[in-house]
């Protein structure tokens, strides 16, 4: 008998789009409702939805930080598909993943960072661990093309300088933002988390996964 299910693991580390998800403070709420119900009599349901482009598990386009920079329809696909690295940070104090923080690195082309050590699905979280720019500074000289963390910001909440976003502009990275890496330990893994095609997106949602390397 033929079996769906891969060989190897899967961990879905998407956060589960829903009413009453927690959003940036100020930003539009995720909303979802049917505009075809069968009970009504039509032959299919079908939804719509309301959001926000940073809801849940999202890409930031280089445009949500730089006016002329590329939308999320245009940027090429492969720093989100592939070989990635998750790090444990969630032992980091202080507000920001520092140098000082990170793991030997031999080699990595994308790095996750969980800095939570519980994802709060329920509430939002102001005071979320962002990533320093010297970080990203010194992951791009090592040769990553994508960081990814479980917060909803590489910078603070209350960032004016954007320090982050900056050198990631800088180096041409890409970012994945609001994963949920609670049940995801340290180590090597496959990538998949590819942002919805929106023409102009400033962002784009994922539904991102990990796969377990094939041995
Ligand atoms: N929705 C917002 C409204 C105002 C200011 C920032 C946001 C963000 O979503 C920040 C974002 N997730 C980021 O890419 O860092
Ligand atoms: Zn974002
Ligand atoms: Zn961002």
């Amino acid at each position: 008998m033929s079996s769906w299910r891969s060989k190897r693991r899967i961990w879905d580390i998407s956060q589960t789009l829903r009413p009453g998800l927690p959003v940036w403070p100020g930003d539009t709420d995720f909303a979802f409702d049917r505009t075809w119900k069968m009970e009504d009599g039509s032959p299919v349901n079908v939804g719509r939805m309301t959001m926000s482009t940073h809801s849940g598990t999202h890409g930031d386009a280089p445009l949500h930080y730089s006016a002329d920079a590329p939308d999320i329809a245009s940027v090429e696909l492969d720093p989100y598909i592939g070989e990635c690295l998750v790090v444990d940070a969630t032992g980091v104090t202080g507000g920001e993943v520092n140098v000082g923080d990170l793991p030997h690195i031999e080699s990595a082309d994308r790095v996750l960072f969980r800095t939570f050590a519980r994802f709060p699905h329920d509430e939002w979280d102001s005071g979320f661990t962002a990533i320093a720019a010297e970080t990203i500074e010194w992951l791009a000289l090592q040769g990553v093309k994508l960081i990814g963390t479980d917060a909803p910001s590489v910078d603070p909440q209350d960032s004016k300088t954007m320090a982050a976003h900056k050198a990631v502009l800088d180096h041409d990275m890409r970012i994945l933002e609001g994963l949920v890496l609670d049940e995801v330990p340290e180590g090597r893994y496959e990538l998949v988390a590819l942002p919805l095609k929106v023409a102009g997106g400033d962002a784009g949602l994922c539904r991102a996964i990990l796969r377990e390397l094939a041995v």
